[in-house]
């Protein structure tokens, strides 16, 4: 016998063993980011995740203080491992029977190992889902990316589900979450504003994110607005809250003189304690996990700026493994399976969604330093 592959959730190694249920496929990937275990991880980390992407020396020694601020260990692979687990549970759920393995794009288990492991054992077709919900280089096209590198010299064909920030689940496990902050601040008198946040990116990159048609903002701030305004519809039907809600962002990196989205969440909240509002929940819709960004951008320093400005203040949960989000991943691997074999599906979005692409286009979310960079999961001959 081989060596076992680490991280498959249900012990069937060889792509002949049991693997009903998503026919044509026979294994399904969960996709990550990864992050540092222990604190010799960190260095190491960072340099596989900034490699060649022109971050700062001083903001690469910032990320760093923050890992170790948290004993050198991220959240977010233990996330992987809670996800794969529920994934199991409801995949098992509905008596499918095909395999779960699990790779990162930038720390153990790596997505090349893996991708080398499934080509022992025999796999033809892998189904992938990542941990990354909507449109952009950074959240689509870089994952593409890799996933050409560790595959595309293996005999592997390679497909993923659909963008998913704005489908039923996704919303559903945020609006949840979002009652949950609002229960939190009970006691402020005032009616909470919701803040959602996400990760800024650099705005050429947002401006030339996700498939056209899209506004001047680009794909990316679009579905965001879109994801955003539905919470916020969902919340308001249930609680009394601000009529206004903002879209802001955290964890801007990058050279000062590159413009990135703003504006940033402590900006946000000293602008609007200073036009008089008393208490936010900040709603990270741009993750989904619990990881760094938000343990760290919220938690800690968007926390200590609302304690300044005595505003009161409460972050939602992200979807993590909330069962309605677990439910609509099953749901769209089920989808892409059907896809693949030539079925006509349903796409199931939130009002005036866009149900995302299964491949995408030529020049969709660009890679702007290097634009003929190879990517999986595109369209025939597109790049
Ligand atoms: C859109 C987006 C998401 C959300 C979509 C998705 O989830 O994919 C995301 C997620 C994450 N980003 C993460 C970590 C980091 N991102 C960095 C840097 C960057 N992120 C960017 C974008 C995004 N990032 C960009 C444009 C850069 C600049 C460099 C570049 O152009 O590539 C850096 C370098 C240091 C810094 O500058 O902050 C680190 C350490 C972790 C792991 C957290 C943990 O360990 O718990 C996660 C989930
Ligand atoms: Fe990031």
């Amino acid at each position: 016998m081989p060596e076992p592959i680490p991280y498959a959730t249900n012990g069937t190694l060889d792509a002949t063993s049991d693997r009903r249920g998503l026919d044509p496929y026979d294994a399904v990937l969960l996709l990550s980011f990864g992050g540092p275990e222990r604190p010799e991880d960190v260095v190491p980390f960072l340099e596989n995740v900034t490699r060649g992407r022109g971050i700062p020396r001083e903001r690469l020694v910032e990320v760093g203080k923050h890992y170790y601020g948290f004993g050198g260990k991220s959240p977010i692979n233990d996330q992987c491992r809670a996800l794969l687990a529920a994934l199991r549970a409801e995949l098992d759920g509905r008596d499918i029977s095909a395999p779960l393995f699990w790779g990162n794009r930038n720390w153990e288990p790596y997505l090349t190992d893996v991708a080398r492991q499934l080509e022992a054992r025999g796999y033809r077709r892998v189904v992938v889902l990542t941990t990354s919900a909507y449109p952009s280089y950074s959240s689509c096209r870089q994952y593409r990316e890799n996933l050409y590198d560790a595959f595309h010299d293996t005999g592997l064909t390679v497909e993923r589900i659909r963008h998913y920030a704005d489908t039923p689940g996704f919303v559903a496990a945020s609006v949840d979450a979002t009652l949950a902050a609002i229960e939190e601040l009970a006691a402020e008198p005032a009616v909470p504003r919701l803040v959602f946040v996400t990760h800024s990116i650099p705005t050429a990159m947002a401006e030339t994110a996700g498939p056209q048609p899209h506004s001047r903002e680009g794909g990316y701030v679009d579905w965001h607005r879109l994801v955003a305004a539905e919470v916020w519809r969902q919340v308001a039907a249930q609680r009394p809250i601000a009529a206004e809600h903002d879209l802001v962002y955290c964890s801007r990196s990058g050279p000062p003189t590159q413009p990135w989205l703003e504006p940033d969440i402590n900006d946000h909240l000293t602008a609007l304690a200073e036009a008089g509002e008393r208490a936010v929940v900040a709603v990270p819709i741009g993750f989904v996990s619990d990881h760094m960004e938000v343990i760290f951008d919220l938690d800690t320093e968007a926390a200590a700026t609302a304690h300044e400005l005595g505003l009161g203040f409460a972050r939602a949960g992200t979807a993590g493994t909330h069962p309605a989000f677990v439910r609509e991943l099953v749901d769209l691997l089920v989808e892409r399976a059907a896809v693949a074999r030539g079925e006509l599906v349903d796409e199931p979005t939130i009002e005036g969604g866009d149900p995302g692409r299964y491949a995408c286009p030529a020049g969709c979310c660009p890679n702007l330093r290097h634009p003929d960079r190879p990517a999986l999961c595109g369209l025939p001959g597109a790049l």
